[in-house]
């Protein structure tokens, strides 16, 4: 069993699970007669062979204290991004083996989303507010899209 110690996410930190989602240090241009900034193209969905971008909402709800880190899951098909639509803290939990000791937690802002690239274990959504509204965009199509893995050990994260 261990503790996991949450790291800020940033892009360079993140980059071999996938990308982050936001406006800071992102390109961007002015449009529609200069009341609108478009930060372009932040993520790229991959929704896979024969699949479709789909969005969704996920409404998350805080796990009980100190969260525990018992398995991950992976989408072999095609990314998954979430994107929150409340500004409060989250947390993001990546590994590049289904592995206790190969996981990474990241402290997420509420301006920051992610976008995990295919294949990529994680955990199932995990937020710091009682709830919280989260732009999802992932696949839907034929195939199985869900790998879940029971971790050699358990972890938490006390937050
Ligand atoms: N089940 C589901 O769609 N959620 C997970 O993929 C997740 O990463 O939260
Ligand atoms: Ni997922």
């Amino acid at each position: 069993m261990r503790d996991l110690v949450p790291e800020p996410l940033t892009r360079d930190a993140f980059a071999p699970f996938g990308t982050v989602i936001e406006t800071a240090g992102a390109k961007s241009f002015q449009i529609n007669e200069g009341f609108a900034t478009r930060y372009h193209a932040l993520a790229s969905a991959d929704p896979g062979d024969g699949g479709t971008a789909i969005l969704s909402i996920f409404r998350g709800r805080r796990r009980p204290d100190p969260i525990r880190i018992a398995m991950l899951e992976r989408h072999p098909l095609a990314s998954q991004a979430f994107v929150p639509l409340s500004a409060h803290d989250w947390l993001v939990v990546v590994a590049e083996e289904p592995r206790a000791e190969s996981l990474r937690c990241f402290h997420a802002r509420g301006d920051q989303g992610v976008q995990y690239a295919r294949g990529v274990w994680h955990h199932p959504l995990l937020v710091l507010a009682p709830e919280q509204d989260f732009l999802v965009v992932d696949r839907d199509g034929p195939g199985g899209n869900l790998e879940e893995r029971t971790l050699d050990a358990e972890a938490y994260v006390r937050i």
